[in-house]
Order: structure tokens, then C-alpha cells, then sequence
């Protein structure tokens, strides 16, 4: 990239520097920063790692040196010239899917294919029977057909079963109608479909000889092959300017009585018989909405790498920045000199970013668990049994819910403590925080999807004390954590905290008991209120989220903990059990999580009864005290997440901590400097090209 502003070559940054901050920062480590990468990332994967992002890193077409000087089209362009050259590299590599997330990560760029990778294909694999998959599946994924998924409408997103869009079957020709009969029907928001897909499953109101079956997954071509131009009797545009995402073309389709073949209908679960219309129930209504629950389980799994980055710039930079001499601990080199204290030696800074990377730390425990789950419905599911459907469904819509809502919260906080700097595009969270902030609103509204593990809490309470002797679910509470708790609370209805000094509460078995014992509560306390006081679901809805998110906070905590404990055959936890070092850095990582955790929501914990007001102090005392136990290891703890400098495009996190030769370097790039101002009113042009 051009530099359109010549830097004196005589100024240096004064010493000493980030490099050698950094440096001192990762000499202090208790604890071999390898080993515990390879605990987060496993052998293989590890080397997967480096594999991909060599290829990644050496090709020119993903090039981001100039990313954050391009407007809507040219990133558009961009995210299509990185589409096309990623299909080359699966199809040159045979790269399959844990290769190809490695590689999006690193990309990091939404783009046009996503859709048609992230939901398209897996809808098809989810929903399609065989024939359908040899004449859908098999072009998808050899990109002869770009498929989108076409949901959420321009009236309605949340509420699916509300959607307008309608599929009518036609028994004289064997077809199905696809009809937008309002304007609000319009398609709304899918991703690649603005501009670049030719096919899309559209989810429309399965009606059969007049009745209506609810949603249902069809496939329909939408755009010509050969000319790219929507096919007769239906409208398509992209949706405009956006937040974020704006390298992938969101669109809205209209559909004006278009006809498709019955064959079309995604008929794994339902289908409809040819020629009488008889509908054909699924084994349970709900899968249709599979893609979803699917996408929701990505997500959370992703969360754990979304904070990782965040912490990695905000912690770096604040080794590296300094801000006034501490009065009574003034920092002194070997010289004697006195210099200006290094910002994550303040404690609040400490207060503010110590969190979040323990937030990352008990998301990759809690994304472990979940692809468990999802694994083990797979298997289950694959031979009829969906009695996990219900547990995979409600967990997963909660830790959707709360972890996509805790990474968003903590990039602005990450961003923010990094002080002005943090506001410039440079600083690597702009883009970033623009591109995750939809991650709370689509695959469910994070508020809405709170409905349905509360839902599921209350049904489960409810189940649990209306049997004359509870104690018979207690085979099931070694598997179900809810059961687990609810018949704690319901034997020890009044437990209280045992802590007496702050350290007391490292103690895991007492953190345990304070969320089991919280969310027990909550839970009860909603039941009474909605069963016996005959409060509505809308009065309570504040009270519902509430339940969700204590609910799924536990699971996090549990998690934590059961991995630090619990033997496994899991070859990371297996790592991290055998070196004493990186089990002491985790546990003290995991009390801060869960201390934290505990501070911010106190209100609950002493509502519950089971902390005391003088204990709630000493909880807030050992936060302040695991602050300290972990300030040796900040840099080292980010350092071991290992994300690449290319994917955190960041000049306040690279590795090296030279900030402020990159700030001045990349600001010299800024194309408004290679332009100069005519100011004379006199004249029409007010830019023109500098002569450099
Ligand atoms: C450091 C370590 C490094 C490791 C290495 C890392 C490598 C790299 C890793 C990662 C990189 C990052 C990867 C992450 C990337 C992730 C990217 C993902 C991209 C995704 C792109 C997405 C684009 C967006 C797409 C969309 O948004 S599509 C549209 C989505 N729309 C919605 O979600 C709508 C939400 N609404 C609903 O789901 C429903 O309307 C409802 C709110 C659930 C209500 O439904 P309704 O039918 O009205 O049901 P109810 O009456 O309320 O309930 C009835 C009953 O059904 C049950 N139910 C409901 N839904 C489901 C379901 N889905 N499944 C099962 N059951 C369901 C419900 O519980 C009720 O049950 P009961 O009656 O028994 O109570
Ligand atoms: C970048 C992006 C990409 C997307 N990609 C796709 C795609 O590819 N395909 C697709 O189909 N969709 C896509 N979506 C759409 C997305 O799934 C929906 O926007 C999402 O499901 C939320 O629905 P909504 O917009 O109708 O919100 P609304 O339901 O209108 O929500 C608005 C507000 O009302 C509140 N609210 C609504 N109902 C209730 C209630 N019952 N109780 C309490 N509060 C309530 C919500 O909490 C929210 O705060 C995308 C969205 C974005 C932002």
C-alpha cells in the first residue's frame, strides 16, 4: 500500500518500548504458554492450525492491508474475489469442514458464500431425503448452485410460526405455489441473497387441502443460470446499508404465485402425498426448525474465540500503554529512572479486562460441552429417538443467548479500555464489533430465545415437585443438571453460604451450591408467581430472562469446574490435568469467573438467601485478590489463545507491542492524505488528487 505522508526517520518511540514490555510481560508466566495452547486447540488441530494459516497468510487475494479504507462496493468485491479463490483452495487442498473453519476464521471476512455453507448446505443434509440430496446437496457442494435461506420476512423474524410467506400445495399438477401475499411477506435480511444466490430454501406455510401444517423448508431456484436475472414472478434486491456485514449482500425476495415440484419440499420429517395432499406428520413437530439449533450450537462454540480476541488487543496494548506515575508504587527501570506506569498495572483496568479473559477460558469448556450434546442428539436422532431435542433446544437457545450477549458486551468493553485509540479502525475492534453485533439478534433474538429455556425450566420444576416423591427423578439428575438442582433446592430449601474469609470462596463445592441454589430459586419464586398468584407470561418476562441466564451461567460454572476436576479421557483435559502449573493458572481463572460472575448479579445471590450482606463483601474482596493472583500471567494467558496478528489486524494487539510505529505507519495510508483540499468557494471541487 501506497504512504502518501513521508514519517521523519528520526523519531523513534521512547524507551523503553512495547517490544520490550512485552517482553518482561511474558517472563513473568507461571506456566508453559505452548502447553496450554495445546490444551485449547489439541494436537491435531493445532496443526490444522498452522497448515491453513500459512496458505492463508501467503495469498495475495486475502490481502487485508487495505481493508479498512474500503467503502460498501469494494469490500463487497473483496468478500466475492476471497469466495471464489476459498472454493479453489477446498477444492486444491480437499479441504473438509474442520479445515474450512479454520480457514473462515482466519479470513475473517462475511461474505456472500456464508449462507449458503452455514445454512444452506446444512439444511439440505438436515432435512433432505436421499433423492433430494443427489439433486440439491451434491451441486451445493460442488458450488454449481449458491443456495441462501430465506426465513425471516420483512414483518416478521421472531415469530416464526407468524411468518407469511405461503406454499400451497396443487394436487392437479403435483406442485407447490409459493406466494408473498403482503408486502410484509417480502424475505427479508438473507444473507448472499441480494446478489448472489440462484437458489434458496424458503421457509412458507405448508397449506394443504386448506388447512395449514405451519412452517416448512422448500427449495426454489430463484435466479436464471445462465443470466444471473431472477426468474419470472419473482423480485429480488439487496437490502441496503447496514451496521456491519456489509461484504455480504443481504436481500429480499418477493414471490408472485411461483410454482414449484412437490419433490421440492424438504421431506425427511413431513411430507405431503402426491395427488391427495395428505400431510405426513414429522416424528416431532419442531424439526424443521433444525437449521437453527444447528446454527445456534456454531455460534456459542464460536463465542470462546470472539472474546480471546478481544482480550488478546485490550491486554497487549495495556501492557504496552502508559499513563501517569503512580504516586505511592512509582515504576523504576534498572537504571533508577523513573517511568510513567504501564495501564495494566491499575487495578479497575485489571477489573475491567481480567474478566473477559476468563470469559473466554469457561466458553471453550462450555463449547465442548455443547458439541457433546450435539454430537450425541446426532447419533441419537440418526436412529429415531429425539428425546434429547428438548434439553439440546433449551440449552442451546440460553447459551446463545447469554454468550453472544457477554462477547458484544465485552468487545465495547475490551474497546473502550483502550481509550481513544480504541475508537480508531486501526485498533482492530471496529470492524470486529460491527460484524459480531448481529450474532445477538439473528438465529433468535437473544431475548426471545430466553422464552424457551425458561420454558423448559418451568416445565421441568413443575414436573419434578407435582410427583408425589420427587426423589424419583434422581437417577436422571446425574445426566440433567436442572433435575440435579431442583431436587437439592427442594431437600435444602434454606442452605446457606459457609464462607468466612474471601479465600473461602475458591472453594468449588460452595460456588456450586450458590448457582445451584440461585437459579432454584428464581425458578420457584417464577412458578408461584405464574402458577398460584396467576401472573401472565408478559408480567414475567423480566423474571424469565432472568431464569435463562442463571440457568445458563451455571452451566458455564459447571462446566469450568468439572474440567478442572473430573477425570476425562479427553485428550486436552487429560494435558491440563497432568501439568500442576496450568491447573493452577486455570483455577484461579475459573474462581475469577465464577467470583465475578457471582459480583455482578449479587442482587440474586443475596435475594436467594444464601449469602449474607458481610459475605458479599468478602466475595468482592477475593475478586480483588484473584485480580493480583492473575496480573503475572495476563499476557501469557492471551498470548496462549494464539490468534494470529493477520486475523486480529490490530495495531494496539499485535504480538510484537510495536503500537505506535504501526498507528503513524497505517495512518500514513489513509487515502484522504493523498488528497489535497481546495477550500477556495469560488470553485466546484473541493478534493483533488495531491501530486505526490
Ligand atoms: C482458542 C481456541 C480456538 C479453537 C479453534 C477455533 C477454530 C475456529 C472456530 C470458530 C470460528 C468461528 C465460528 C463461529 C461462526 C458462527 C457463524 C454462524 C453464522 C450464522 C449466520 C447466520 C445468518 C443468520 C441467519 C438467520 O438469522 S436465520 C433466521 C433465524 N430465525 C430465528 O431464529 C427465529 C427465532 N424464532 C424461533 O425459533 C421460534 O419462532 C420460537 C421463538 C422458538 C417460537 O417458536 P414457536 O413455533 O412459536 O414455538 P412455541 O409455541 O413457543 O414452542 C413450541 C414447542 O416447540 C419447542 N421448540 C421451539 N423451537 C424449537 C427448536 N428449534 N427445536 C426444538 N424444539 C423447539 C419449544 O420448546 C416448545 O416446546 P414445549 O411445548 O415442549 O414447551
Ligand atoms: C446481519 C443479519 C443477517 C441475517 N441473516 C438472515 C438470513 O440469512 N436468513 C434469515 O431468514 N434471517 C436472517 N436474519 C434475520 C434475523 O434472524 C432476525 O432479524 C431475528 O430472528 C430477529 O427477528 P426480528 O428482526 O423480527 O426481530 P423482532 O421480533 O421484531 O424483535 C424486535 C424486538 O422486539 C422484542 N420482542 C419481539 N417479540 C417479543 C415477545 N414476544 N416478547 C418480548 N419481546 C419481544 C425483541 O426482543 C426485540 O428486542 C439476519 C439478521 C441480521 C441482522
Amino acid at each position: 500500500m501506497v504512504s502518501y505522508v513521508k514519517i521523519p526517520s528520526h523519531l523513534k518511540p521512547s524507551d523503553p518500548q512495547g517490544p520490550d514490555l512485552l517482553t518482561q510481560e511474558r517472563n513473568l508466566a507461571s506456566f508453559d504458554v505452548k502447553e496450554l495452547t495445546l490444551v485449547l486447540y489439541g494436537i491435531k488441530d493445532l496443526e490444522r492450525y498452522h497448515t491453513i494459516l500459512k496458505i492463508i497468510e501467503n495469498d495475495p487475494v486475502f490481502d487485508k492491508s487495505n481493508i479498512y479504507f474500503m467503502g460498501r462496493n469494494e469490500l463487497f468485491e473483496h468478500a466475492i474475489k476471497k469466495e471464489k479463490r476459498l472454493v479453489q483452495l477446498i477444492r486444491e487442498n480437499k479441504w473438509k469442514v474442520e479445515e474450512l473453519q479454520f480457514a473462515e476464521w482466519f479470513l475473517d471476512m462475511p461474505g456472500p458464500f456464508g449462507a449458503h455453507r452455514g445454512m444452506f448446505i446444512p439444511t439440505l443434509i438436515g432435512q433432505g431425503t436421499k433423492e433430494q440430496k443427489e439433486k440439491f446437496l451434491v451441486p451445493a457442494l460442488n458450488y454449481q448452485i449458491i443456495g441462501c435461506y430465506a426465513q425471516t420476512e420483512l414483518g416478521h423474524g421472531s415469530n416464526v410460526k407468524g411468518l407469511e410467506t405461503t406454499a400451497i400445495y396443487i394436487p392437479e399438477t403435483d406442485e407447490f405455489e409459493i406466494h408473498s401475499p403482503y408486502l410484509t411477506a417480502s424475505k427479508w435480511w438473507v444473507g448472499g441473497l441480494g446478489k448472489t444466490a440462484n437458489h434458496a430454501i424458503v421457509m412458507a406455510q405448508l397449506i394443504s387441502n386448506g388447512k395449514n401444517y405451519g412452517p416448512h423448508p422448500f427449495v426454489v431456484q430463484i435466479r436464471d443460470m445462465k443470466t444471473h436475472l431472477p426468474l419470472p414472478s419473482i423480485t429480488i434486491g439487496d437490502i441496503g446499508p447496514k451496521f456491519g456485514f456489509n461484504s455480504t449482500d443481504n436481500g429480499f425476495i418477493l414471490f408472485e404465485h411461483v410454482r414449484i415440484p412437490r419433490f421440492n419440499m424438504l421431506s425427511k420429517f413431513s411430507q405431503i402425498k402426491k395427488g391427495t395432499g395428505e400431510y405426513i406428520n414429522p416424528p416431532n413437530q419442531k424439526l424443521s426448525y433444525g437449521t437453527m439449533v444447528l446454527v445456534r450450537a456454531i455460534i456459542i462454540s464460536g463465542v470462546r474465540v470472539t472474546l480471546a480476541r478481544a482480550a488478546t488487543i485490550a491486554i497487549r496494548y495495556s501492557a504496552v500503554r502508559r499513563q501517569f506515575i503512580d504516586k505511592d508504587e512509582p515504576k523504576k527501570l534498572e537504571d533508577g529512572s523513573i517511568v510513567e506506569t504501564s495501564i495494566l498495572d491499575y487495578t479497575m483496568q485489571q477489573y475491567r479486562l481480567f474478566p473477559v479473559i476468563a470469559q473466554s477460558y469457561a466458553c471453550f469448556f462450555t463449547a465442548k460441552m455443547m458439541v457433546n450434546l450435539y454430537t450425541e442428539y446426532t447419533k441419537q436422532s440418526s436412529s429415531g429417538d429425539y428425546s434429547l431435542l428438548a434439553d439440546l433446544h433449551a440449552s442451546s437457545s440460553g447459551l446463545k443467548s447469554l454468550t453472544t450477549t457477554m462477547a458484544v458486551d465485552s468487545i465495547e468493553d475490551c474497546r473502550r479500555a483502550c481509550g481513544g485509540h480504541g475508537y480508531s479502525s486501526f485498533s482492530g475492534f471496529v470492524k470486529f464489533y460491527q460484524d459480531y453485533l448481529p450474532n445477538t439478534t439473528w438465529e433468535g433474538d437473544n431475548y426471545i430465545l430466553t422464552h424457551q429455556t425458561a420454558r423448559y425450566l418451568l416445565k421441568t420444576f413443575r414436573q419434578v415437585t407435582s410427583h408425589k416423591n420427587p426423589e424419583i427423578y434422581a437417577s436422571q439428575s446425574n445426566k440433567n443438571p436442572t433435575i440435579s438442582y431442583i431436587l437439592q433446592y427442594l431437600n435444602e430449601p434454606n442452605q446457606k453460604c459457609t464462607a468466612i474469609t474471601p479465600s473461602d470462596f475458591n472453594n468449588h463445592e460452595i460456588q456450586l451450591r450458590a448457582f445451584k441454589h440461585r437459579v432454584a430459586f428464581l425458578i420457584a419464586n417464577v412458578v408461584d408467581q405464574i402458577d398460584n398468584q396467576k401472573k401472565s407470561w408478559n408480567s414475567m418476562l423480566v423474571e424469565i430472562n432472568r431464569i435463562s441466564r442463571a440457568h445458563c451461567q451455571y452451566l458455564l460454572v459447571q462446566n469450568f469446574i468439572t474440567a478442572l476436576h473430573q477425570p476425562s479421557e479427553d485428550e486436552s483435559l487429560r494435558m491440563l490435568h497432568n501439568s500442576p502449573a496450568l491447573k493452577e493458572v486455570m483455577t484461579s481463572i475459573c474462581n475469577l469467573f465464577v467470583l465475578h460472575t457471582m459480583e455482578k448479579d449479587i442482587g440474586d445471590f443475596l435475594e436467594s438467601e444464601y449469602l449474607t450482606t458481610p459475605q458479599a463483601r468478602l466475595l468482592r474482596i477475593q475478586v480483588y485478590n484473584l485480580l493480583k493472583e492473575i496480573r503475572p500471567n495476563a499476557v501469557s494467558l492471551v498470548d496462549a489463545f494464539l490468534i494470529p496478528d493477520s486475523l486480529l489486524c490490530s495495531a494496539l494487539g499485535r504480538y510484537d507491542g510495536k503500537v505506535y510505529e504501526t498507528m503513524i505507519d497505517w495512518a500514513s495510508k489513509e487515502p484522504l492524505n493523498g488528497m489535497t483540499l481546495d477550500f477556495n468557494p469560488n470553485n466546484d471541487t473541493f478534493i483533488r488528487k495531491a501530486k505526490l
